[in-house]
């Protein structure tokens, strides 16, 4: 896979400019949804380099991260004059970079791609790393590809614009982050204020997330081992994140992340004796600022029956978990039967009231 920079902005338009340089291109297109095309294209459109860009504007959220979507972007690439030497910028969060960057991948076989994240998940994750695509058959990314960007332009001022559920759903993916790493950084994370957040320590801690991202990637680009670590509390989150998209009470990705976290914490607990003390500090974290994802136990079988579409289960049908025994212990291809998801989801459903 190709390398990707990721550059952490302190004046957007020159670092803009410089990355555009860096790819040559005939046409730029800059992807919006209808909140980003409101909040932040007007950051942007202004920068005298992208006076002759053309936007293509989708509509919001993961209920729009479908092959629909997919095909209005295609189509208008194509009826807009697009070549392969155009370039493509993704403006917005996770949903705009993942289906962008999947149309990027696939539009004549592949153009060049520069993300620019507005959502605190679109910085430390989901425009990071490569991963792209879209949702299929009620499935999490079900098609997709590896595409890194060129580039990666992280400016924290449009978090500024962000509403508090947004917040917190990046977040979640920043305290999976400290799980996997560090105790000291998880330590830090677990103890932030998200009541008065102060967002020069926020900005500080979206520096080291986004570290802690790019060395997995590095190290596994295609997920074929420890990559499978940046997956801690999807196995378990993918599937509330389907079902309750699946019901009509669509929940944003990192709170379903965050009840996995919960679920998949518990049976690192069980499996690997991840430390009870770590477990209620997380727990306590989670459950003071998500609340609880709704289903019953009659929703067990569902639920179980999307964790055996995870992409990380291996050949023989089993639903597989990456667990952590310590902070930064990780311990992937971890098989769990039927018996023990529905014990993981009986103690989110006792835990979180
Ligand atoms: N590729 C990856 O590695 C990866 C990692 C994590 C998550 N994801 C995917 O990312 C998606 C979720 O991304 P998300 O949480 O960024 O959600 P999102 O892209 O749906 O954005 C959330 C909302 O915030 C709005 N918004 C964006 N920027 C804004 C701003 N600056 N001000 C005001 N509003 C703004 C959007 O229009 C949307 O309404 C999911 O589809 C998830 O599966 C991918
Ligand atoms: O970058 C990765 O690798 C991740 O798993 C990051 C996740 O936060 C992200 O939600 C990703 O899109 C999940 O991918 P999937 O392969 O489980 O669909
Ligand atoms: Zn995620």
């Amino acid at each position: 896979m190709s390398t990707q920079e990721v550059v952490i902005c302190n004046h957007l338009e020159n670092d803009l400019q410089k990355a555009l340089a860096k790819c040559e291109h005939d046409k730029v297109f800059v992807l919006t949804d209808e909140h980003t095309h409101l909040f932040c294209l007007p950051v942007i459109d202004k920068f005298p380099f992208l006076k002759d860009a053309v936007e293509i504007c989708i509509g919001v959220e993961d209920i729009h991260k479908n092959l629909e979507t997919l095909a209005y972007v295609w189509t208008e690439l194509s009826t807009k004059g697009a070549t392969r030497h155009s370039l493509m910028i993704n403006l917005g969060g996770g949903m705009v970079t993942d289906l962008g960057g999947f149309a990027a991948a696939t539009f004549k076989r592949g153009i060049s791609m520069i993300n620019i994240p507005t959502t605190l998940l679109g910085m430390v994750d989901a425009s990071v790393g490569g991963k792209t695509g879209i949702n299929f058959n009620g499935l999490k990314n079900e098609v997709g590809a590896f595409y890194p960007a060129d580039t990666v332009l992280i400016d924290c001022e449009f978090l500024k614009s962000l509403d508090r559920a947004n917040l917190l759903s990046g977040y979640a993916e920043m305290l999976k982050h400290g799980l996997i790493s560090n105790t000291q950084h998880w330590s830090e994370l677990v103890g932030f204020d998200m009541g008065h957040i102060d967002y020069v320590h926020l900005q500080r801690l979206v520096g080291e997330s986004i570290a802690v991202k790019e060395r997995v990637v590095a190290q596994d680009p295609f997920e074929k081992g420890i990559r499978k670590a940046l997956n801690f509390g999807h196995t378990a989150g993918h599937a509330f994140e389907s079902f309750a998209l699946a019901v009509g009470h669509p929940v944003l990705h990192g709170y379903a992340v965050a009840a996995g976290m919960v679920c998949e914490l518990y049976y690192s607990h069980l499996r690997m004796g991840f430390p009870k003390d770590k477990l209620r500090q997380t727990i306590r974290f989670i459950k003071e600022n998500y609340g609880r994802i709704a289903f019953t136990c009659e929703d067990y079988e569902r639920l179980y029956n999307f964790m055996r579409h995870d992409k990380k289960n291996g050949t023989e049908g089993q639903v597989n978990f990456t667990l952590i025994s310590e902070v930064g212990d990780i311990h992937i291809n971890q098989t769990a039967t039927q018996d023990d998801i529905y014990d993981m989801l009986d103690f989110y459903s006792e835990t979180m009231g």
